[in-house]
């Protein structure tokens, strides 16, 4: 499995070592010790899992604190441009995003460390299923429109189909993170 360090501190791109065989393949996708020796020592305590068409955009997405969650994200089918963006208040960072496409051939993964707003469009119909470093909570949710102009994301997108709620999210200046 390899570690793959990005642009901002803590956040990682993971790459599993797959076994392939006649029979199909077989990776690990999540070991503890492993993680811990390579910077991510959280306990995960919720898996979630959603289903979307290609060209629906979900986020950007956060947890405030006490319920901030780091997220260990991956598709399990399809492909997503996957993004992150550092919201952690005195980050050297704050403000900067950076993104991987997932896919079910890589079958690598991304560590969004609490405290980054979260997001993704999906490239292809995708199944994608993410671990938690806690638990939902409605109260806690906050959310930045996914085209801020300050953000300047590139999704490869015009138009995604985004839910009522996030189109109706504030630009990132507008909060107090
Ligand atoms: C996230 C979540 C949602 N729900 C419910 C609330 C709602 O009725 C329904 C759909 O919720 P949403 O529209 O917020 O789902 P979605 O837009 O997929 O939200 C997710 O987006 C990605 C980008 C993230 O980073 C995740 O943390 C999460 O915020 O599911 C839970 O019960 N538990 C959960 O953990």
């Amino acid at each position: 499995m390899e570690f793959r360090k990005t642009s901002i501190e803590g956040l990682i791109e993971i790459k599993p070592r797959i076994f392939k065989d006649p029979r199909g393949y077989f990776f690990e996708s999540y070991q503890y010790e492993l993680f811990k020796q390579n910077g991510i020592a959280e306990v995960f305590v919720q898996d979630n899992q959603s289903y979307s068409t290609k060209g629906v955009l979900r986020g950007l997405h956060l947890q405030k604190d006490p319920f901030a969650q780091g997220k260990l994200v991956r598709v399990i089918k399809g492909k997503v441009l996957d993004v992150a963006v550092d919201a952690r208040p005195g980050s050297p960072t704050f403000g900067q995003w950076d993104s991987v496409v997932l896919d079910d051939e890589q079958n690598n993964m991304f560590y969004v460390p609490p405290g980054f707003l979260h997001g993704f469009v999906t490239l292809e119909d995708a199944i994608f299923s993410y671990k938690c470093t806690n638990y939902y909570n409605r109260e806690s949710e906050q959310g930045v429109i996914w085209n801020d102009s300050d953000l300047n994301i590139d999704w490869g997108i015009e138009n995604p189909l985004v839910s009522e709620k996030d189109m109706a999210l504030p630009r990132f200046s507008e909060i107090s993170f």
